[in-house]
């Protein structure tokens, strides 16, 4: 039997400790059956306590490895994770306009849970100016969002406002993720390409297994735009995921533990 399967593509960065990065986003993909390609744009030396160090890969790599993927692949949705620095910020944007990989998410990865950069602030005004305007999709956590409007975000109408502000530097359609908005509220702000707003609840799940959220996130976001799904209903599919592996622990590392990708199995949720 012969079958064919979306394929999708994540440029990221890689996690030794398996949780986060391009790590996570091979494992949602996996589990959403579509096929994981991949552009690393630096190593990590991380594991569940921290980001003990990191490598961002010389640009030429980075090229080569776009091309091979562009040369042999159909990927039909794209996203991007870690990207370190000015120079690795450029280099992708600039093959994202050269290849047509369909979709592309943008989760801005700015700093790791345990708080280590993995952005330097010098290559923000390059997001900003040249990934932003590509995204069909932009998945910033509050502090990202943050940074990228340059004010603190404190009430609702704050990350509203953000929301429109990220949609008119070029973003079509932006969520912000309310992870890190208190420990009892746990909502996502979505705004829309076409100015509807849309809010994505869920319950909050008192874990400190946290390792890897955004990136599994943007990955089912990815997954699921790949096989088809209208946004809406991927953004919702994506928060039950996230709430329902959330609830299922696995007992891996000593610090922020990992996602349990599995967790979803046997449930509803339907990847
Ligand atoms: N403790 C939690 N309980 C429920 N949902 C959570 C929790 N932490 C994160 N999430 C959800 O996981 C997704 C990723 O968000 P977030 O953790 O803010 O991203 P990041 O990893 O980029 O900081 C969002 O949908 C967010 O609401
Ligand atoms: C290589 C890499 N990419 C991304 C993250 C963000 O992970 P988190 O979702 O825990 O903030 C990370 N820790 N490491």
């Amino acid at each position: 039997m012969t079958k064919n399967v979306p394929e999708v593509l994540t440029i990221a960065g890689t996690d030794s400790g398996g949780g986060a990065g391009m790590m996570a986003d091979i494992k949602t993909m996996q589990m959403c059956h579509v096929f994981a390609t991949g552009v690393v744009t630096g190593v990590t030396a991380q594991n569940t306590l921290g980001v003990q160090a990191a490598l961002p890969l010389p640009t030429a790599i980075i090229d080569q490895q776009f091309q091979s993927v562009a040369n042999d692949f159909t990927i039909q949705a794209v996203k991007t994770g870690a990207l370190f620095d000015q120079e690795r910020v450029a280099c992708v944007a600039e093959n994202l306009r050269k290849y047509h990989f369909g979709p592309l998410v943008v989760d801005p990865v700015m700093v790791a849970k345990g708080g280590a950069k993995l952005l330097t602030d010098a290559a923000i005004t390059t997001l900003v100016q040249e990934l932003l305007p590509l995204a069909d999709v932009i998945t910033p956590n509050l502090p990202e969002a943050q940074v990228i409007v340059n004010r603190q975000l404190t009430t609702e109408a704050d990350i509203w406002r953000a929301c429109t502000d990220i949609q008119a530097m070029g973003a079509k359609n932006v969520v912000i993720k309310g992870g890190h908005l208190t420990h009892q509220v746990n909502h996502d702000f979505v705004l829309l390409a076409n100015g509807r707003q849309l809010t994505l609840t869920g319950d909050w799940v008192n874990t400190r297994r946290t390792h890897g959220t955004g990136d599994t996130f943007s990955s089912l976001v990815v997954s699921q735009l790949a096989k088809g799904q209208e946004l809406v209903d991927t953004l919702q599919t994506a928060k039950t995921f996230l709430n329902t592996i959330l609830q299922d622990e696995i007992i891996v590392g000593h610090g922020h533990g990992p996602l349990n990708h599995w967790g979803a199995e046997h449930t509803n949720v339907q990847i």
